[in-house]
C-alpha cells in the first residue's frame, strides 16, 4: 500500500472562513429547467475554490474515502473516468425536476451530469454522477415459490425461465436544497441549518457561516430503485403502475428475522411488480413495477436502537405486547419514529410518476406522504395474512391500530393487549 501521499495540505483551509469566497463556483438555481441555468454540484475536496456545496460527495461513504485517503490507497482528488458508465435507460427530463418544491433532496441531471456538464469537466471541474443506472437479473427463492405454485409464469421479458426477474436498477445519492428541505418540515431555513450543525457534533460549520451556499451533501445512505418494464412507462398515468416505498430492515430483509413484516412485505410487492409489468398474456397486468428502497434501518433510528428496543420489549412485565410496541421505542429513542416520509415522495417525481395505481404498502405515513406531495394512489395493497411471520403478528396489529391501512377491522386495547410475541430466546 502506497503510504507516501504527497499531496495532503500541511494546513487545514476551512471553508466556513469567509475570506475565502466562492470564484469559480457555479452559481445554482435549483429547480431551473436548463441544467446549465441550475448549474452543476460541485464537491471537491480538492479545488475549494470551485465548490457549491457544503459536505462530500457519496453520502456516509464519504468518511471511507477519507480513510482511504489517509491509509494511502486512495490517491487525495482521484477523478472518476467516466467512460462507458452512462445510463442503460433514459430518465426524465420530466416537468416535476423544473419545480423547485417538488424534488428537494436528489439533483434531478445526477445521472447524465457527463454529458450536461461536459464542458466544465473539460475546464477541470470535478464534477461527479449522484444517481446511476443500470440492468441487472434478480433472482429471489420467494419467486422461485411463486412461480412453482402457478401464481407467476415466465414470459421472457421480464420474468426469465430459471426464476430470475430482469429490472432496471438506479442508486440515488443524497442532494439537499436546504431552503426546500426547510420548507417540506415547516422550519426556517436558519433554524434547519443550526440543528444540522450542532447535531452533527459542528461537523459542517458552512451550514452557519456560508448561508449563500444552499445545497448540502448530507452523510447519510441514500436509496435503490428496481423498476420493472419499461422505466419511461413510470412517468405515464394511463399505464398501471404497482409500488412499494421500503425502508431498509437487514435483520429482516437479509437475514430473514421473523420479529417484523419487513421481508414478506418486500418479497410480495417484488412478485406484484412482476406481475404488474408482465403482459396481459402471460397473466400480467400490462404495466410497469417499481420498489423503492430507502436506506432508513429501523425507521432511521439505527439498528443499535432497534435491538435495544427489542430486548425491553420482551423483558417488559407481562412480555412483548402489541399495546406496548410504541411505547417501548419511545422510551429508548424519545420517539417512535425518524424517517420523516417528507423527502420520500422526491425519487416518485423524478421518475416522473404522476399515479401509482396499486401501492403496496399500508403505512398511512408514507400514503400520506405521497398524496399530499400530488400523486394519486388507487388501490391499497396489503401484506396477505399468510406471509406475517408469527412473531411480528405484534408489529402489525400495534400498526394497524396507530392508523396503517387495514380492510380488516382495528383492534381495541383489550385485543391490543392480548397480541403476544415471542419471549427472548
Ligand atoms: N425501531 C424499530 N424499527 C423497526 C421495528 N420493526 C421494524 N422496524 C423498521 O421499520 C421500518 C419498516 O419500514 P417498511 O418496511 O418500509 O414498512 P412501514 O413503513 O412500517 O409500512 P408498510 O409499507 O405498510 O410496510 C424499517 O426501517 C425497519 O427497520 C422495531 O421494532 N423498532
Ligand atoms: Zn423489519
Amino acid at each position: 500500500m502506497a503510504r507516501d501521499v504527497p499531496s495532503t495540505p500541511n494546513h487545514i483551509r476551512l471553508t466556513s472562513h469567509p475570506g475565502q469566497g466562492t470564484t469559480g463556483a457555479p452559481a445554482i438555481q435549483w429547480g431551473a429547467a436548463d441544467p446549465l441555468l441550475r448549474g452543476p454540484i460541485v464537491g471537491s475536496t480538492v479545488n475549494r475554490s470551485q465548490r457549491n456545496v457544503i459536505g462530500t460527495h457519496s453520502g456516509s461513504y464519504g468518511v471511507y474515502r477519507a480513510l482511504a485517503v489517509a491509509a494511502g490507497s486512495l490517491e487525495r482528488g482521484h477523478r472518476t473516468d467516466l467512460t462507458n458508465t452512462s445510463p442503460t435507460d433514459v430518465i426524465g427530463p420530466h416537468p416535476q425536476w423544473a419545480d423547485p418544491h417538488k424534488i428537494v433532496s436528489i439533483d434531478p441531471w445526477g445521472a447524465m451530469v457527463a454529458r450536461v456538464y461536459a464542458d466544465y469537466i473539460e475546464q477541470g471541474y470535478d464534477i461527479r454522477p449522484t444517481l446511476a443506472v443500470t440492468r441487472a437479473h434478480i433472482d429471489l427463492p420467494e419467486i422461485r415459490q411463486a412461480m412453482a405454485f402457478g401464481r407467476l409464469k415466465a414470459d421472457g421479458e421480464v420474468l426469465l425461465e430459471n426464476g430470475s426477474a430482469v429490472v432496471t436498477k438506479v442508486a440515488v445519492e443524497p442532494v439537499w436544497w436546504l431552503p426546500g428541505v426547510a420548507e417540506r418540515f415547516k422550519v426556517s431555513e436558519g433554524e434547519l441549518r443550526r440543528t444540522l450543525f450542532e447535531e452533527t457534533g459542528g461537523m459542517y460549520p458552512e451550514l452557519v457561516t456560508r448561508s449563500d451556499i444552499e445545497v448540502f451533501l448530507p452523510p447519510i445512505g441514500g436509496q435503490t430503485i428496481y423498476i420493472f418494464g419499461n422505466p419511461q412507462d413510470l412517468a405515464n398515468p394511463a399505464v398501471t403502475l404497482t409500488a412499494r416505498v421500503h425502508d431498509e430492515c437487514n435483520g429482516s430483509d437479509v437475514f430473514g428475522s421473523d420479529i417484523c413484516t419487513c421481508r414478506p412485505y418486500l418479497t410480495h410487492a417484488i412478485e406484484e411488480c412482476i406481475a404488474g409489468a408482465q403482459s396481459v398474456a402471460h397473466g400480467g397486468r400490462g404495466g410497469v413495477g417499481l420498489i423503492a428502497y430507502s436506506r432508513k434501518e429501523g425507521r432511521a433510528l439505527g439498528e443499535v436502537t432497534k435491538f435495544l428496543v427489542y430486548n425491553a420489549r420482551k423483558r417488559q412485565v407481562g412480555g412483548d405486547s402489541a399495546d406496548k410496541y410504541f411505547l417501548r421505542t419511545e422510551c429508548v429513542a424519545g420517539v417512535q419514529d425518524m424517517r420523516f416520509q417528507e423527502l420520500m415522495p422526491d425519487v416518485l417525481h423524478w421518475l416522473g410518476i404522476r399515479k401509482i395505481h396499486r401501492l403496496v404498502s399500508m403505512s398511512n405515513d408514507k400514503y400520506d406522504a405521497i398524496t399530499g406531495s400530488g400523486i394519486e394512489v388507487g388501490e391499497r395493497v396489503k401484506i396477505p395474512d399468510s406471509l406475517v411471520p408469527a412473531d411480528a403478528r405484534v408489529e402489525i396489529e400495534a400498526k394497524i391500530a396507530a392508523g396503517y391501512f387495514t380492510d380488516g377491522s382495528v383492534p381495541d386495547e383489550a385485543q391490543l393487549a392480548a397480541v403476544k410475541g415471542r419471549g427472548l430466546s
